[in-house]
């Protein structure tokens, strides 16, 4: 090979790497074609799960609580030929691009850049991602069969594996951000049964704020007055499954006392519901770093209340101002743990508007 023929490939592949950088960038989810979707995390402030269901589900009694955290989803849809999506599933059948097809009549080419801010490196094939499976869904639920590519760029700040229902919440994202692009309503009856059928977590983040949901954790009950207190998360390396903590509760249920559970049904504001999490014992067992990360947060000075978010991996303590909640977090990530101040919040997933 001649030293020009050798710089022209190379020119070419750089090149090549240009236009694909350029597909995913900031521009490119400009437009009337695009929206910037926020994604926030979440906490449980009572988590009360019951008996296990015939389905495999359990009766949940839960208050959820959005934060401040957040990750943001860009989604672009752009109209496209049968012949264009043929061609994708074709490369992606082949192992060439990380495509998933979904829709009625797999006529939703659905692409995924998962950008992990959180350190951890997560990496989710586009098939696997929640965020496919909720865009499946809707077009699914809608009956789009037209032939649509579906871009999006996940920037992920919501550690996964935290019980912080950061995949949950990227699922809402994406239901919010189709529905806009197809001209329905976020509240549409359509979606919001999309949602449920998604996972409780995800119906969840659709209404987002403070609320209390009954049914398998999927059915809103009420509304509540959302907190303003900072909050503090720790998360070990490690994380915990949520289909494996349920299993090691089954092992060694343990109900919320009646007392308790009345506390929270009575109290109007998210200031007044008492944290309780029974799934927290079941993902202690699992991951027993967890039982120290409570204790250290107990001992903060600072640190009012400390719950295990969820089922776990990341703690939550409710702190007296952001500065005491940054104070921990700098002191927690120096022991090696991920940590972050941020505070209680009304968001909901949600298109920002005005881009
Ligand atoms: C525990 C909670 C608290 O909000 O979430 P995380 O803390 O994991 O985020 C929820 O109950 C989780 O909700 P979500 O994460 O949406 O669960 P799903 O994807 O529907 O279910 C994952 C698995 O958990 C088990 N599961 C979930 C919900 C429920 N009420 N009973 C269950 O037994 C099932 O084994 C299921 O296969
Ligand atoms: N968009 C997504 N973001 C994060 N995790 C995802 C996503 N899609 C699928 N997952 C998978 O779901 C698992 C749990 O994710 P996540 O919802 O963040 O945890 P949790 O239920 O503990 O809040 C991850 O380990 C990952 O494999």
């Amino acid at each position: 090979m001649t030293e020009n023929t050798q710089r022209n490939r190379e020119a070419e592949v750089n090149l090549l790497a240009a236009a694909r950088e350029a597909q995913w960038s900031a521009a490119a989810f400009m437009g009337p074609n695009a929206v910037k979707v926020v994604s926030p995390a979440k906490v449980n402030l009572l988590l009360s799960i019951g008996a296990r269901r015939p389905d495999g589900y359990h009766d949940a009694d839960t208050v959820m609580h959005a934060l401040a955290l957040h990750d943001t989803v860009y989604l672009r849809v752009q109209p496209a030929s049968e012949d264009e999506v043929a061609q994708l599933a074709e490369q992606a059948a082949a192992g060439r691009v990380d495509i998933a097809l979904g829709g009625p009549a797999g006529n939703l080419a659905v692409a995924i850049d998962l950008a992990d801010r959180t350190g951890a490196d997560l990496s989710v094939p586009a098939a696997d991602n929640l965020a496919f499976k909720a865009a499946d869904a809707l077009a699914r639920a809608l009956g789009r069969e037209g032939a649509e590519i579906v871009q999006l760029r996940i920037e992920k700040h919501i550690p996964a594996e935290g019980g912080l229902g950061g995949g949950s919440s990227n699922a809402a994202a994406v239901l919010v951000g189709l529905a806009s692009q197809w001209g329905v309503s976020p509240d549409d009856a359509r979606v919001v049964a999309t949602a449920q059928a998604l996972s409780a977590d995800v119906a969840f983040f659709l209404q987002g704020g403070c609320a209390q949901l009954g049914g398998a954790g999927e059915v809103l009950q009420r509304i509540l007055e959302p907190s303003r207190k900072a909050v503090v998360l720790v998360k070990p390396a490690g994380g915990v499954s949520t289909a494996a903590a349920y299993r090691a509760f089954d092992e060694a249920p343990a109900p919320v006392s009646a007392a308790l559970l009345q506390a929270a049904a009575a109290a109007a504001s998210a200031d007044g519901v008492p944290l309780a999490n029974n799934l927290a014992f079941a993902a202690e067992s699992l991951l027993p770093e967890l039982a120290g990360v409570r204790a250290w947060l107990a001992d903060q000075v600072g640190a009012e209340n400390v719950l295990l978010c969820g089922s776990g991996s990341a703690t939550f303590a409710v702190a007296e101002s952001f500065a005491e909640a940054s104070r921990i977090a700098t002191a927690a990530l120096s022991r090696g743990w991920w940590a972050r101040p941020t505070s209680f919040s009304g968001l909901r997933a949600a298109v920002v508007p005005g881009r």
